[in-house]
């Protein structure tokens, strides 16, 4: 059975991730730095599935989290970094905090994923997927989301070098990049919205579903279901691209 790794597993759309590549009969390592969620969604999903405690945001988590999958499962076929945080934090109000945790997890965390499953792979000596969180945010900014807006654009950054470089090796690196998923995550950006523009809580995600051409807001296995793709062999011929599925909401 092939194994895959999902970082941020343990719900949202890490969660809906694990969910789909179980039913296409991976072993999913679901790995997160909430390790009682990661527990409960990887006895759900069956296929010998199992939880990992990782902060992706430490090189030497991820590095061991890779290793305790091979030495649990013996290989690993497909990594999907997709564990990330947002604040909303108007330009001018930004903190120093904030910025550094956005550019330790979303993009360092990426980053260590990247690295340590192509070492993996190339050790193995098999072609291997790895699939990187990027964002609608990634391809334009969004506001009041400056330093998350640049997080999303580092991975497109990441993506498509790691891609040329590991090319080679038989690798491939792509990016999912959604639009408005209705997970825990977006449960916060409309709190700090309504905070921030004092408007009442739901009426931020409201105004912005109103702009997705397909009229309506996002479900993580709208997400997975191009995961599932980008792990499978039939996206061989796909590498170093940052994929938008956000129900035509921005259009490249
Ligand atoms: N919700 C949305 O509208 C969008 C989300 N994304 C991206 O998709 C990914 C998943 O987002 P959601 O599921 O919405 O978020 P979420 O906040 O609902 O879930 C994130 C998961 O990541 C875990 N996590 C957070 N920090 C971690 C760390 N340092 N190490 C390991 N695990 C950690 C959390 O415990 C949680 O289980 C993120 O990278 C996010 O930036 C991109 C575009 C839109
Ligand atoms: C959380 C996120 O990436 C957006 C664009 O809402």
């Amino acid at each position: 059975m092939k194994v895959a790794i999902v970082t941020g597993g343990g719900q949202g759309i890490g969660e809906g991730i694990v969910r789909q590549l179980a039913q296409d009969g991976f072993t999913v390592a679901v790995a997160d730095i909430n390790k009682d969620n990661a527990d409960k969604v990887a006895a759900s999903v069956g296929n010998d599935s199992k939880g990992y405690y990782v902060n992706v945001a430490s090189h030497d988590d991820v590095k061991k989290l890779v290793e305790d999958v091979v030495a649990d499962f013996g290989q690993l076929d497909v990594m999907v970094n997709n564990a990330g945080i947002c604040r909303v934090e108007p330009f001018l109000e930004q903190t120093d905090k904030a910025l550094d945790d956005l550019l330790d997890i979303n993009v360092k965390g990426a980053f260590y994923g990247t690295y340590e499953a192509a070492h993996q792979f190339i050790k193995q000596g098999t072609k291997g997927k790895i699939i990187n969180a990027s964002s609608i945010a990634g391809h334009e900014g969004f506001t009041p989301l400056a330093a998350y807006s640049a997080t999303k654009f580092a991975v497109r950054g990441l993506t498509q070098t790691a891609a040329k470089e590991l090319a080679q090796y038989g690798i491939t690196v792509n990016a999912f990049c959604p639009g408005i998923v209705l997970t825990p995550m977006w449960d916060e950006i409309d709190r700090r919205l309504s905070e921030i523009n004092h408007v009442p809580v739901g009426e931020s995600l409201k105004k912005t579903i109103e702009g997705i051409a397909l009229g309506r807001g996002e479900t993580p296995a709208d997400v997975a279901n191009l995961v599932s793709f980008l792990a499978s062999e039939k996206s061989d011929y796909i590498t170093g691209q940052a994929i938008l599925v956000d129900g035509g909401m921005k259009y490249v």
